[in-house]
This record gives C-alpha cells, structure tokens and sequence, in this order.
C-alpha cells in the first residue's frame, strides 16, 4: 500500500518555478533517501509534504485521502518532520520529551523517556540536564527522540547528520534503523552524506527543482 502519493507536484514563488512536476509514490514503511545540489529544491519539496509550506500545483495523497483533507495539528503528529537545527525548547532536556505528552493531555511517561534516552546512549538522569549544556549531537539526539515518543507514521529527516562527527552520526543512524524497523515508520531522508547515499535502498534525486532519478537499489 502507498502511504504517500505525490502527483503533478510544483511549487512557483517570485516568478521563478522552484519544483516542477514532482511525480513518486512511497509504499508504507519504505526509506526513501533524497539527495541533489544545493538549492535544488529538497526542502521545498518536503516541507511542502509536511503542511509547513504549501504548494502551488499539483496533489499530495497520505494514507489515501489528501493532505488537504486532514485537521493540520492530527496530520502534523502523523507527518513528522525534523530539521538539520535541532530546535529545543524550555530549560531542560525533561521538558523536550514531556512536550509530546503535553500536547496531548496525557501524563508524562519517565520510564519510556530514560529507555528511549539510554537507547541512544544518553544516561536516564539526562532527563534532568540543561539543553543549554548539550553538545550538537546531543542535541539533535534528543530532537529525534522528542519526535518519536508517540510513533509518527511518516518521519521526514531533513539533513540531520549534517555537522554531526562519526560517532554522533552512527549513533543517529541506528536510530533511524530501529524507528522503521521497530516502530515501522517510514521514512524520507534529505542528505548530502555519500555515505548515506551510498547506502539508500532507494535514492531520489532532485536536480533545478526536478525529478531526476528514482532508483531503487534493492
Ligand atoms: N517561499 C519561497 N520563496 C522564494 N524562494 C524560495 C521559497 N522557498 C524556497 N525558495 C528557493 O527555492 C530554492 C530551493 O530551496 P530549498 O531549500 O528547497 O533547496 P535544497 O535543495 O533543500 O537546498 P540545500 O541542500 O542547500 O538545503 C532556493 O533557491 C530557495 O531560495
């Protein structure tokens, strides 16, 4: 079953067509890599298939109805989408993890949120650190893991390795492992890592806001 459909998808600002003709579908629980130069359009085109920008032509179908469709705040926790700049807020890394719960009038579970901190190797009394005293990686770390305390179906990772050193980004990639294969979300991955590159089961590449490649190397 395709969990997404992007149709006839284009997006036109100042005058200048940004993305053009963006055609792919993604079946439920695939990784989908995306990679192309700079400015090609990447961000644009899954910003827009997260609701935060909006398109200018074209149809974007999730889970069979469009995007369009859905009450935005239900689609945002479904279609989750995490930046390059992890953006933490209050004081604490407790008040990141909680935040998911808050938002949905439901009481703070610390034990799911020390396992999910000791799963990427971040001891249980982290919960209690500043987010001032984090490091990037730690960071971008605990972003993710704000993103997936309640599982989002699709999870769209924009340049999240980016500026990370090795050990850092193998921890990150592990996490991306165990969110589709344990929580089976599926997945879009905008990188210029040819590491990951090298390794997408499928690569889609955007080139002058088009759809240059869609190879599926498995
Ligand atoms: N709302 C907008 N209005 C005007 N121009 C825009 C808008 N959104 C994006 N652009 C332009 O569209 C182009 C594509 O930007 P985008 O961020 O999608 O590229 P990208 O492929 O993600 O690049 P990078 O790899 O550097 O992050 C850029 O030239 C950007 O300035």
């Amino acid at each position: 079953m395709n969990i997404l459909e992007v149709e006839h998808v284009g997006f036109q600002a100042d005058n200048r067509q940004i993305l053009n003709d963006i055609n792919f579908t993604v079946a439920d629980q695939e990784v989908v890599t995306i990679s192309g130069p700079s400015g090609s359009g990447k961000s644009t085109l899954v910003r827009i298939i997260a609701t935060l920008q909006s398109r200018t032509a074209g149809e974007i179908t999730y889970n069979g109805k469009s995007i369009d469709s859905y009450d935005p705040i239900e689609y945002r926790r479904e279609v989750s989408y995490c930046f390059q700049q992890p953006t933490l807020f209050g004081d604490t890394v407790r008040d990141n993890l909680k935040f998911p719960y808050d938002i949905r009038n439901q009481a703070f579970d610390e034990q799911h949120a020390q396992n999910a901190l000791q799963s990427v190797d971040l001891a249980a009394n982290y919960l209690d650190k500043q987010i001032t005293e984090l490091s990037g990686g730690e960071r971008q770390r605990v972003a993710l893991l704000r993103n997936v305390m309640f599982p989002p179906r699709i999870l769209i990772l924009d340049e999240v390795t980016a500026g990370l050193d090795e050990t850092n980004k193998h921890i990150v990639h592990q996490m991306m492992q165990r969110f589709n294969q344990d929580d089976k979300i599926t997945m879009l991955i905008i990188t210029h890592d040819q590491e990951e590159m090298d390794s997408a089961k499928r690569l889609i590449t955007i080139e002058n806001g088009q759809l240059k490649g869609d190879e599926n190397r498995e």
